[in-house]
Order: structure tokens, then sequence, then C-alpha cells
């Protein structure tokens, strides 16, 4: 296949293609299609919250699989212009300052948290994995504090000396866990996704 030199990457995939095609914005909703074909984490009714949702597929995905009875909204930097479903709507926000109380009064309890925020990548692969950790970590903590017991988490993170670290902080709260690479992924990629199944009660006595 031909490169792209101005990009260093190669020019728009099979992927790409097949996403304009079945109108999503962005070829990253074939990797959440392959989660939820491999791992079920979505179904018909739920509540859900897609992180860095920014341009949308993902959202579209997950409100075409809750259907009408449930409901998807998304929180991303940029503002998501793509045309949704009713069942969908996305808030201008950034996750390091959200305030997190009065999401949670607006959403209520959640079925399930997806995460696909990334860092701005700077090149340097140390640099960028820590960001991509930070990110994750701050995924993890909201979805700690709006997941139902028994809700999921989906969380991309790049591979990088704190990966093992993320896995183990997704494994201390969710009764089963899962390294996920979609084969959708970039081959030069490092993103993985981490799944939590089932979050566990609070063992938080007195919290
Ligand atoms: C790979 S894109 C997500 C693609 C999306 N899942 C889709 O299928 O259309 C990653 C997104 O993470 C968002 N992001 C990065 N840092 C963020 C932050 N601090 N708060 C909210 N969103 C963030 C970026 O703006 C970007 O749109």
């Amino acid at each position: 296949m031909k490169r792209d030199p101005t990009k260093g990457r190669k020019t728009p995939d099979h992927y790409a293609r097949k996403a304009k095609t079945e109108h999503y914005p962005a070829r990253s909703v074939y990797k959440l299609q392959e989660i939820q074909k491999k791992h079920n984490v979505l179904k018909p009714g739920n509540a859900v919250l897609d992180l860095g949702c920014f341009p949308g597929s993902w959202m579209m995905f997950a409100a075409e699989t809750v259907g009408r009875g449930g409901k998807v909204t998304g929180i991303d930097l940029k503002k998501v212009a793509t045309h949704m479903p009713a069942q969908a709507t996305s808030l201008q926000e950034d996750i390091y300052e959200i305030d997190r109380e009065a999401l949670a009064g607006t959403l209520g309890p959640l079925d399930v948290v997806l995460s696909d925020m990334a860092p701005d990548t700077m090149g340097n692969k140390f640099t960028d994995a820590a960001r991509s950790f930070h990110l994750a970590a701050a995924a993890l903590d909201l979805a700690l504090f709006l997941l139902k017991p028994g809700g999921h988490f989906v969380c991309k993170v790049f591979q990088g000396e704190d990966f093992q670290n993320f896995v183990n902080m997704v494994k201390a709260e969710f009764e089963r866990h899962k390294v996920f690479k979609p084969e959708t992924c970039r081959k030069d990629s490092k993103e993985t996704y981490v799944i939590g199944f089932s979050k566990k009660e609070s063992t938080h006595v007195g919290s």
C-alpha cells in the first residue's frame, strides 16, 4: 500500500473507507464493534458514558446497540457535530475538570463506561504512554464513581511502562478483566483496551 509522505502513515485504509460507506464518522467504530462482538459489554436499555467521544463513531454504535430504551452520553474536549440518534447526547468538557457530583446527578447510575480517550501524541513513546496512562486512570476513577455494581468498563491505554499497573488497577475493582487488542487497531499502534467486567460492590466500609 502507498505511504503518504506528509503523514508517515498509510493512506486511508479499508476500515476508513468502510466507515465512510456505513456513515460512521471514524474507523474507530470497528474497534468497539469487535469488542462488543467478542465481549458483549453493551445491552439494549443500558445507560452508557463514552469518554473521548469525538467525532462520534463509538457514540453512534453504542446508541444503536442500546436502542431507544437506553441512553448514551459522550464527553470530549471537542464538540461533536455528527447527527446522532435521539438517545445520544454529548458534552464538551475536559475529563480532568469535570464536576463528577453534578454528572452523577444528571446521569444516574451507569451500566457501562467506555473510554477511547487518547492524548495528542508527541512522537515520544514514553511521554505518549505516560499521558495515555494518566487519561486512563482518570477514566477509571470516574467510572468507579458512576458505575452501578455489576457495571462494565472499557478503556483504551497505550502499552508502556505503566500498562501493567493500569491492568492491576482494573483487576482490583472488577470481578473479571481482559486485555484486548482489536484487529482493526493499526499494526504500528501501541493502543490496547482493558476491559473490566462487573464492578465489585464497594469495599470501603463506612463510605
Ligand atoms: C481516538 S479519539 C476518540 C474517537 C471516538 N471514540 C470515535 O469513535 O469517534 C480520542 C479523543 O479523546 C479526546 N480527549 C483527549 N483528552 C481528553 C480530555 N482530557 N477530556 C476529554 N476528552 C479528551 C480527544 O479530544 C479525542 O477526540
